[in-house]
This record gives C-alpha cells, sequence and structure tokens, in this order.
C-alpha cells in the first residue's frame, strides 16, 4: 500500500471554536501523517492553546470535523497513540527524575530501543537524574517532561511550547528530538512563537489566523 493510501493520522476540515459566540480561530484546515512535523503559529490568545486542547479531546470544537486514522474524533484518545505535553508539565515534583520517566513507563510502557538512564543523559541531565524534579530549574523541569516523552511510546506528539524555558542548547536538541521522532514514522504538533525562526523551512505551519 502506497504511504498516501492510508489515512492521514490527523485530518482537520473546517475546525472552528467559539466563546460566548466569538470566534476564536478557525475554520483551520490540515492533516498530519507519519513523518510530518508541523508548526502552530499565532499570537497570544488567537487560540494554539485551545486548538491543542481540542485535538486531544479536552474540549469539543464548534464546527468542521477532526478524524484520528480517519475516524471522526468524538473524544480523548485513550490508546496512548496521542501524547499532550502542555504549558503544565505534569510532572511528581517529590519524585526524582529518574523515578518520573519509570513512573510513565510503568503506566505505559518503554518505547522500543529506549532506556531510562540514557535518554537522561542524552537530554542533558547527567548528574541530575536522582534530583527530586522540585529542586531543578525551569529548563531541567522541560528537559525531564521532554525526555519522560522519548521514553514512552506514541505516535503523534501535541506539544504546546516546548521551546519555553529553554536555552539554545536546549532548543536544537527539541529540534532533533523532533527529527528523531518524526523519521521514525511519528507526527508531531508544535506551538511558539521563538519556534518559527528555529524550525527553519522543515515544518510546514498551520496559521491561527491569516
Ligand atoms: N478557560 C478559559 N475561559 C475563557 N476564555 C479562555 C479560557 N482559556 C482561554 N481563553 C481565551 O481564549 C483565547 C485563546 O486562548 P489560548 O490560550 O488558546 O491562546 P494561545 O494562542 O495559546 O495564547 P498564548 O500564545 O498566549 O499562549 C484567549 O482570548 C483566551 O482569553
Amino acid at each position: 500500500m502506497s504511504r498516501n493510501a492510508a489515512p492521514p493520522l490527523l485530518e482537520a476540515k473546517g475546525l472552528s471554536f467559539y466563546r460566548q459566540d466569538e470566534c476564536i480561530f478557525g475554520p483551520l484546515d490540515f492533516c498530519l501523517r507519519a513523518g510530518d512535523l508541523r508548526l502552530i503559529e499565532g499570537d497570544n490568545g488567537s487560540g494554539k492553546t485551545t486548538l491543542m486542547r481540542i485535538l486531544t479531546g479536552l474540549l469539543r470544537h464548534d464546527e468542521g470535523e477532526l478524524r484520528w486514522r480517519g475516524e471522526l474524533m468524538t473524544g480523548p484518545r485513550r490508546d496512548g497513540e496521542l501524547l499532550f505535553l502542555g504549558h503544565q508539565l505534569g510532572l511528581k515534583h517529590e519524585l526524582t527524575a529518574r523515578e518520573n520517566l519509570a513512573v510513565a513507563v510503568g503506566l505505559h510502557g518503554l518505547r522500543p530501543g529506549r532506556e531510562i538512564a540514557a535518554t537522561l543523559a542524552d537530554i542533558g541531565l547527567r548528574g541530575y537524574e536522582d534530583e527530586l524534579v522540585r529542586s531543578l530549574s525551569a529548563g531541567q523541569k522541560k528537559r525531564v517532561a521532554l525526555a519522560r516523552l522519548m521514553v514512552i511510546p506514541g505516535t503523534l506528539w501535541l506539544l504546546d511550547e516546548p521551546y519555553a524555558n529553554l536555552d539554545r542548547a536546549g532548543i536544537d536538541m527539541v529540534n532533533q528530538i523532533l527529527a528523531q521522532h518524526t523519521g521514525a514514522g511519528g507526527a508531531a504538533l508544535v506551538t511558539g512563537h521563538g519556534a518559527v525562526s528555529f524550525l527553519g523551512d522543515s515544518a510546514a505551519r498551520i496559521r491561527m489566523h491569516d
């Protein structure tokens, strides 16, 4: 079967969202296949996070259609194919970096070819593996959350502002991680303001407003 014969992983057609009759965004049309990376661009308040929440199924869109592997999406997906990293990182502050990853792996399984200690080292946390997350810096916490994403299986990554709080090396690292993930057949949707220049032209853009 050719690559394009399978339905896309995610497809949005005429997707719109309103709050009290005010259109927050839309209509939006986009489609993601294995290997795709898209950058969601828009000013503060343009609805990027709202769109992410809709894609995870946490919020319901008002108009249009959303499909996952060709099937209409009607609520949160719980099969582990779709992983969301939001502004709130969802880390357990009273556990160490290593323990946070171990909990995630215990719940969701280990991504083939990954290993917790090596992933923490790769992401720049060598020597911090056994520190409590609450004692880590904002950028280090973000790295733990990204490492967690890397060690568990998942097809589509929804990353809301993954570059926030990261230094230049951290930003390059996110781009590397994204390239690895999409190169291995995953897909990613990324929001950001600063990311625009960092991702260059490799990522197609979804604009919240013309
Ligand atoms: N829980 C909420 N209740 C009411 N209005 C909300 C709520 N969350 C967001 N909004 C409004 O919806 C609009 C879109 O917000 P959203 O957080 O999606 O924007 P954003 O593009 O992610 O912004 P930023 O770049 O600042 O993170 C804003 O006008 C915001 O005030």
